[in-house]
């Protein structure tokens, strides 16, 4: 598959105090802000020289050489046991060459097995339970000490506060930003003016270190190691998956909530065939991986491999292609984006990336060019994986020729030439949502939760859809083939789940339908009130202006409006019923928010789930509690009007009954939204 990689070739001395200079360099910004103008791959390259030319003058080993250390950010907390990296591998003979000389190691062939699972591609982090109570979090730092990254504690998904029966162990694992975590990171982060993550590792290094920012952004942990902790005797496992397993039941995320989770194998052939399998799954994976693991099973033969000063003896990182790479921007081209603001779009060079040719980019704003001082005709670097938009993330400066150029900002808005907003870290079309410019708003609201509900069906698509020019309007959806929805998502399993939703949306009641149309001066409620009036969509359509205003509360001037608007939507609303789109306000009141069993409470979970809510993440417990139109909240505050206390729970109660909240057993919970479960 892969092919070995190059290493750099370092004659003199003096070209490898460069390099390692370099290295230290792009390490210190990788392990620091994240922001290193070197990809991965190269950065491999330079290491390896810097190693080979080692070997070769052992005598000009520099101390600060960044070769058989563990490198990362700087902290205080000793860890329990170092917290190593891993040696890497790139291709199936480096495989068969580490198991050979593992063999070696343990004086035998590899009896117990190989442990096969993801690398996930995020930072590493020990969180330290002690009596079932999650007390501390830390990074890896140089491997012997890490930074204490305990302010974290909560907004990590997969890393419960609470586990049941008291365990007091380390459980060592990644930290990431799932792709849907990215994305909504930088949605908050542009919200905030913040500067926009350049890609998920970044995003995590960056949120993990954060302490007192005025948003919260959620990662995510996925285990793949456990320590005994203060001599607690809590690991009872003989193997890797033993181990993993009772991590699992703690309620801790492991890698098997995924489909590329933890598997032994016998031979190492076997597990050669599970690393090309993974790879194959990569680009659907809901997350970044940037290699596959492979590690003996047994914990006696990994103790009789033991540890190098970098690295374990007994794992090894089997490196998938990166996900990075170098090209040149040719030019900058003004779209109308996401959201309806005005976004510049990188021109490439085109590239190989994860497996597919990029030409464009996403270069986020005009702040990200002026903070990033881009040019044309600079060497930029690439992130692309999986249905993440590609995105430039740097300009190599060291590569310049002086023949770049300054980037032009428009005058005037691309879709409209008309005005541009230029108040926001977005630039925004002055026009709104008139005019061609609002075409991606309106369709992100009618897919949205309270009218269409399609979900999974997010702007980076809806983007590509009409990108495509297969979509010009909502209507437009309910024609999607397959294909044209696998090409637009890049996965055939997503194309999928959205005919099903498309499908559901179709039975949607009219108030959302109509929502879902975007009427000026209309919004949930007025939507709402104006499908039971008129009953169908016909009725609605026939209305005059008079009768409009008979609807509850309608301002006078605003009926001939929402007549008007409605008469210019005819074509759209005559291709929903083509679609087979419902038009007709159920009699029945279930449509209706208000009656659902959660409405109007504020809703807070803690403890482990058991029964008939076993293995419900918070997110899913969250999702369940909105379903039943609740807002779930994750602190105990006068606003939570229910808490749910599972196994386990701890300061939540008491500060429920502290405050008087109703209280409510798992059991109870179930009963109270079991209409909702599904
Ligand atoms: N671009 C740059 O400037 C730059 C600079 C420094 C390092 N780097 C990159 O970082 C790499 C080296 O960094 P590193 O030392 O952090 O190594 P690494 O990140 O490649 O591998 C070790 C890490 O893998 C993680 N991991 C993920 N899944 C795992 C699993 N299932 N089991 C065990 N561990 C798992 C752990 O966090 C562990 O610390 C280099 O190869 C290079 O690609 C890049
Ligand atoms: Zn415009």
């Amino acid at each position: 598959m892969t092919t070995a990689a190059p290493a750099l070739s370092l004659t003199d001395r003096a070209s490898y105090d460069h390099a390692v200079e370099q290295a230290l360099a792009a390490s210190a910004a990788y392990y620091g802000d994240g922001d290193t103008t070197l990809d991965d791959a190269s950065y491999d390259v330079l290491a390896r020289g810097i190693a080979a030319y080692e070997l070769a003058h052992p005598d000009h080993v520099r101390a600060d050489s960044p070769t058989g250390k563990v490198s990362g950010g700087v902290g205080d907390v000793a860890h329990t046991v170092a917290m190593l990296s891993l040696d890497n591998v790139f291709d199936a003979e480096g495989l068969v060459k580490w198991d050979a000389s593992l063999a070696r190691r343990i004086d035998h062939p590899v009896e117990g097995g190989y442990a096969v699972e993801p690398k996930l591609d995020g930072a590493a982090m020990a969180a330290r339970y002690r009596d079932g109570r999650l007390v501390q979090l830390v990074g890896r730092g140089n491997g012997t000490h890490g930074e204490d990254l305990s302010h974290a504690i909560g907004s990590i998904i997969g890393l419960p506060a609470q586990v049941p029966g008291g365990a007091t162990v380390e459980i060592r694992g990644e930290v990431l930003l799932t792709r849907d975590q990215f994305e909504k990171a930088n949605e908050i982060r542009a919200a905030h003016h913040a500067k926009v993550f350049s890609n998920p590792r970044n995003g995590t290094a960056g949120t993990l270190r954060a302490k007192d920012r005025p948003y919260t952004i959620k990662t995510t942990f996925f285990a793949y190691g456990a320590l005994e902790l203060d001599g607690a005797g809590f690991l009872t496992g003989t193997s890797h998956e033993a181990v993993m397993s009772q991590v699992a039941a703690l309620g801790v995320q492991t890698t098997s909530a995924t489909d590329i989770g933890l598997r032994v194998y016998a031979t190492l052939a076997q597990a050669q065939a599970r690393v090309e399998e993974i790879q194959q799954l990569r680009p659907e994976l809901p997350f970044g991986i940037d290699g596959v693991v492979i590690k003996a099973n047994d914990y006696a033969e990994q103790q009789a491999a033991g540890f190098g000063t970098r690295h374990p003896h007994w794992a090894i990182a089997y490196k998938l292609p990166p996900v990075e790479a170098q090209t040149k921007l040719l030019a900058v081209e003004w779209n109308i984006g996401r959201t309806g603001h005005i976004a510049p779009r990188a021109v490439l060079e085109p590239v190989e990336v994860d497996g597919s040719t990029v030409t464009y980019a996403t270069l986020h704003n005009p702040a990200f060019i002026r903070n990033s001082d881009l040019k044309v005709g600079d060497t930029v670097l690439l992130y692309k994986a999986g249905d993440i938009i590609p995105r430039v993330e740097a300009p190599v400066v060291t590569l310049r020729t002086g023949e770049e150029t300054d980037i032009v900002l428009p005058e005037a808005c691309p879709g409209c030439g008309g005005d541009i907003d230029k108040s926001g870290e977005r630039w925004e079309c002055a026009g709104g949502a008139s005019g061609g410019c609002g075409k991606i708003p309106s369709l992100r609201y009618a897919v949205g939760r309270d009218q269409l509900d399609i979900d999974g069906l997010g702007v980076t698509y809806l983007e590509a859809l009409v990108e495509a020019g297969l979509v010009d309007d909502v209507a437009d959806l309910f024609f999607l083939t397959r294909e044209q929805l696998a090409e637009a998502t890049g996965s055939d399993k997503r194309a999928d789940s959205l005919l099903v939703q498309l499908a559901k949306a179709k039975k949607q009641p009219l108030s959302r339908v109509f929502c879902a149309l975007g009427v000026v001066r209309t919004g949930r409620t007025l939507s709402r009130e104006i499908a039971r009036h008129f009953g169908t969509m016909d009725a609605i359509r026939a209305a005059t202006a008079d009768e409009l205003a008979e609807v509850n509360k309608l301002p006078g001037a605003n009926a001939p409006k929402i007549a008007a608007h409605v008469a210019t939507l005819g074509p759209v609303i005559d291709k929903l019923a083509k679609a087979g789109v419902n038009m007709v306000e159920p009699a029945a009141d279930d449509a209706d928010t208000v009656s659902k069993p959660l409405a109007g409470e504020t809703v807070v979970v803690t403890g482990g789930m058991h029964g008939p809510l076993a293995g419900r993440n918070r997110n899913e417990m969250n999702e369940l509690i909105e379903r039943a139109a609740g807002t779930a909240s994750s602190s105990v505050s006068k606003k939570t009007t229910i808490l749910v206390a599972g196994e386990g729970a701890g300061s939540k109660l008491a500060k429920a009954e502290q405050l008087g909240t109703r209280v409510l057993t798992e059991d109870e919970f179930a009963a109270l939204v079991a209409d909702y479960l599904a």
